[in-house]
């Protein structure tokens, strides 16, 4: 069995990239629960953030979304992430509220709407500038909600120009990112829907375009880390939109839904080369804490990745390999559940505290005064999210 001491360098190397807009107000279509103290400017969402960083070491990057942290100055608020002691990360494209977009974007049948979208993407790239980011993160609401309702090959092809004209514009440090979803808010069908088609789009493109995977994006059933497996061999795994879900995109804690899923994903990660600093496989989260508080909602969220990712690597590859050369079925199976069954938490604590962290995150951060200082403070002006 691989000893947790044996794994220590490799959770070091653990970086979780937080989205900005989980720190925002946000809800359902039934209802959003407005919270004290939600940031009321991307200022704020990168100083909460900050605060995750602060007390786990694991979330040194805020991803941006555009036009939701539009700022005059982005060299300011980049400024403001360093001196927090963070950086800014991805950043996210938005083709999704403005009224042209209703019948789809980069994929609409209308080229008036398309250059539209691809503008808005080109700006997007000239933020990135100012922000020194190097992933463009795209998803698209495009799809329809009826059968007829439009042609699904011409709006892959729309897509696909579409596409190309913004990768023309990727500069030699960036990448472009096509994030997958295979429903909503379209009922019927979306362009991009699966891994296969995001795969086939980003191979039109070029070595710069990759694809992310949001774990929250497929049909009830699937097997995720096969795909994980399969866009690792084929070289175009570029990010996880980490959540966790029951039923649909729930955009729920990672982990909490199911912690064995999370721990094959990052085993699958883990032996496809694409988990650390240099395997250009990013690791975001992409939440919304509905109901729960925002900070120690994200702070749970990146400890129960680092939880499962420690377990992953406790696998005992060489007993692996010997039983499954063996075609021994429950060995095999049982050298994988002793990793999964393995409690790292104690020395996790103890991992922390000997490089100067709280054993603790949840608790250092709740016996912080910063919660209840900025929900003193927060008053006034508009709460960022959801309808912000
Ligand atoms: O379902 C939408 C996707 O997960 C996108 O990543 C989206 O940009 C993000 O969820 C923010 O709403
Ligand atoms: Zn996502
Ligand atoms: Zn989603």
């Amino acid at each position: 069995m691989t000893s947790f001491s044996q794994i220590t360098e490799a959770l070091a190397e653990q970086a979780i990239e937080l989205p900005s807009w989980a720190f925002g107000n946000s809800g359902t279509r039934f209802r959003v629960f407005p919270q004290p103290g939600v940031p009321r400017d991307p200022f704020e969402k990168v100083a909460d953030a900050a605060q995750v960083h602060r007390v786990t070491g694991l979330a040194p990057t805020v991803a941006l979304h555009i036009p939701w942290d539009e700022v005059d100055d982005f060299a300011a608020l980049r400024r403001h992430a360093e001196d927090l002691g963070v950086a800014l990360g991805t950043i996210n494209s938005n083709t999704f509220q403005d009224e042209a977009y209703k019948l789809g974007s980069l994929a609409h049948r209308d080229a008036a709407v398309r250059r539209q979208a691809i503008d808005h993407h080109l700006r997007c790239l000239d933020i990135m500038r100012e922000t020194g980011s190097r992933d463009l993160k795209i998803w698209l609401a495009d799809g329809t909600n009826y059968p007829g309702q439009d042609d699904l090959r011409a709006r892959q092809d729309h897509l696909a120009s579409s596409l190309a004209e913004i990768y023309a514009a990727v500069g030699e440090d960036q990448r472009l990112v096509l994030e997958y979803k295979f429903f909503e808010p379209a009922f019927y069908h979306t362009d991009v829907p699966d891994w296969g088609t995001a795969y086939a789009q980003v191979s039109a493109l070029g070595d710069r375009a990759v694809v992310c995977l949001d774990t929250g994006h497929h049909a009830p059933g699937t097997n995720i880390e096969f795909i994980v497996m399969q866009l690792l061999r084929l070289g175009k795994l570029g990010s996880f939109d980490f959540n966790s879900r029951f039923y649909a995109d729930d955009d729920l804690i990672v982990g909490a839904a199911d912690p064995f899923q999370l721990f094959r994903i990052i085993a699958e990660v883990i032996r496809g080369g694409g988990y650390g600093a240099d395997s250009g496989v990013a690791f975001m989260l992409d939440q919304c804490h509905n109901i729960e508080r925002k900070i120690p909602g994200q702070i749970r969220s990146v400890l129960n990745v680092q939880e499962m990712t420690a377990r992953a690597l406790l696998i005992d590859h060489e007993a692996l390999d010997a039983a499954q050369r063996e075609g021994d079925v429950l060995a095999a199976n049982a050298v994988y559940m002793d990793a999964f069954s393995t409690d790292v938490r104690p020395d996790l604590a103890q991992w922390r505290e000997s490089r100067g962290l709280p054993a603790d995150p949840m608790r250092a951060y709740a016996e912080s005064d910063y919660q209840d200082r900025i929900d003193a403070e927060r008053v006034g002006g508009s709460q960022a999210g959801w309808g912000a």
